[in-house]
């Protein structure tokens, strides 16, 4: 919760009083290393109980990634101007005391919004003051261009780029805008309200003046995936049910297939129980896909659009059946998405989608500049998208409807314990 007053009703229905948390923080504020943070004050806060409005932010593996898709996302790609690897790690400590704060619902800094003093600019921006933390998460992860620009290693980091973070290659039909792709740090906030996620990510590119810029952001306004069995399957705008066959927070085997990075998977042990981050804004030319007919929509999926079951039959999680026959050849068609991604295709390669319907204004000739920001959580892009990707270039007929306008790949760091800060594994590893 973001509160007003100093004092805020903590779960178990003792009150926190945030000018002591905030003192006992230290009047160098979220500049400083958490170490000199307070980390009782935030240790009795992990003991209670996290409300149903909050995600924990400690853990084994970032939050953001099999939370329960929120609705609402912005994100942005930072550009590190800092030259010296302290003032990297400063950056990385500020945010991650900062982005524990907002998750739990409250203002950043030692005196919030409202509570500093009146000759110097708040600490926190404000807007999300009286707003609920709405779920927010915030997850972190760095580009190739982290470890080295313009053939020169940076920021000591020798020897520390994984394998897996390649530069993705050029896929037939790509039409990327480099100055909204890649970039040296990836931030995604995602939470219920979108004031909250947007105020996360304003506060996070404040704090980071001087040391890094924000390359390009993206806001999105509406999930397009499930990551719990619970959850309804959403829609994309296409119209069509998005994400009935995702890998859900409930599938442990296939997170540790085909998310988590394992320990003896990776040249990088640092990377043990991160992920790997790939992000394709890709534009949809929906003028053109709402005069097609509903059947040839149906065909260019594979699957119905009203109950979202596969044109082979059954309801929406009947597995499809790809070898039914129709009146000409599969009654799926080959060349539907379905039959061109899905894992029989692909030696049973799976992802974890989480991704976002967009919408940025129009591009001037009457249409709108509207799409998915495709997200996929995967332990290697190599294996995990780049054949799935070629194959959807070549051989998907949804493809024609589609235009890739940006790409990127993050390394994206394991969970932090209290005390740590984000990325804390790469740099003392
Ligand atoms: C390279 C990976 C993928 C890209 C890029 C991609 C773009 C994309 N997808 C849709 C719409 C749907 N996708 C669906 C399923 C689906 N998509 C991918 C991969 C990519 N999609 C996978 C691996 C799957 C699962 C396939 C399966 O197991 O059957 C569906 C069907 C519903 C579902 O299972 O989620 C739809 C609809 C669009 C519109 C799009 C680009 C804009
Ligand atoms: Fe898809």
């Amino acid at each position: 919760m973001h509160e007003e007053s100093a004092e805020s009703e903590s779960p178990k229905g003792t009150t926190l009083n945030r000018r002591l948390l905030l003192s006992a923080m230290g009047a160098g504020g979220a500049g400083l290393a958490l170490g000199a943070l307070g980390h009782s004050a935030y240790a009795s806060q992990k003991s209670q109980q996290v409300p149903d409005d909050q995600v924990p932010f400690y853990g084994e593996h970032q939050s953001g990634i099999i939370t329960e898709a929120q609705d609402r996302m912005h994100t942005a790609a930072f550009d590190v101007q800092a030259q010296s690897r302290d003032e990297l790690i400063e950056l990385l400590q500020t945010w991650t005391q900062a982005i524990a704060q907002m998750m739990q619902g409250q203002p950043i800094g030692t005196s919030g919004a409202v509570d500093g003093s009146y000759d110097a600019p708040p600490e926190d921006t404000g807007e999300a003051l009286g707003l609920p933390a709405s779920r927010l998460t915030v997850t972190v992860g760095f580009g190739r261009t982290l470890f080295e620009k313009d053939g020169k290693t940076r920021f000591g980091l020798d020897g520390k780029l994984p394998e897996a973070l390649i530069e993705l290659p050029h896929f037939r039909s790509d039409m990327i805008e480099e100055a909204r792709s890649n970039g040296d740090i990836i931030v995604q906030a995602c939470a219920d309200d979108p004031q909250v996620a947007v105020h996360a990510i304003r506060n996070l590119a404040r704090l980071a003046f001087g040391k890094a810029n924000v390359r390009w952001s993206q806001i999105g306004f509406g999930r397009t995936s499930k990551t719990s069995s619970a959850q309804s399957t959403p829609r994309n705008l296409f119209g069509f049910k998005d994400g009935t066959d995702n890998i859900v927070a409930e599938h442990t085997d296939d997170l540790n297939a085909h998310v988590w990075v394992q320990k003896e998977q990776t040249d990088q042990a640092w990377m043990a129980g991160g992920s790997y981050m790939v992000i394709r804004r890709i534009r949809m030319h929906i003028e053109t896909w709402d005069r097609a007919t509903l059947g040839e929509q149906e065909n260019l999926v594979g699957r119905l659009k009203g109950s979202g079951a596969p044109l082979s039959g059954g309801e929406e999680f009947t597995a499809p059946d790809f070898n039914m026959a129709g009146s000409n050849g599969p009654i799926i068609p080959v060349d539907s998405h379905i039959a061109v991604v899905h894992p029989d295709a692909h030696k049973g390669i799976r992802m974890l989608r989480r991704g976002f319907n967009y919408t940025d204004g129009s591009d001037g000739l009457g249409r709108l500049d509207a799409g998915l920001f495709f997200i996929a959580f995967v332990t290697d892009a190599r294996t995990h998208f780049v054949p799935i990707q070629q194959a959807m270039s070549a051989n998907d007929a949804m493809t024609e409807y589609l235009r890739n306008t940006s790409s990127g790949l993050y390394a994206i760091v394991p969970g932090v314990r209290e005390g740590q800060y984000l990325g804390q594994q790469l740099f003392e590893s």
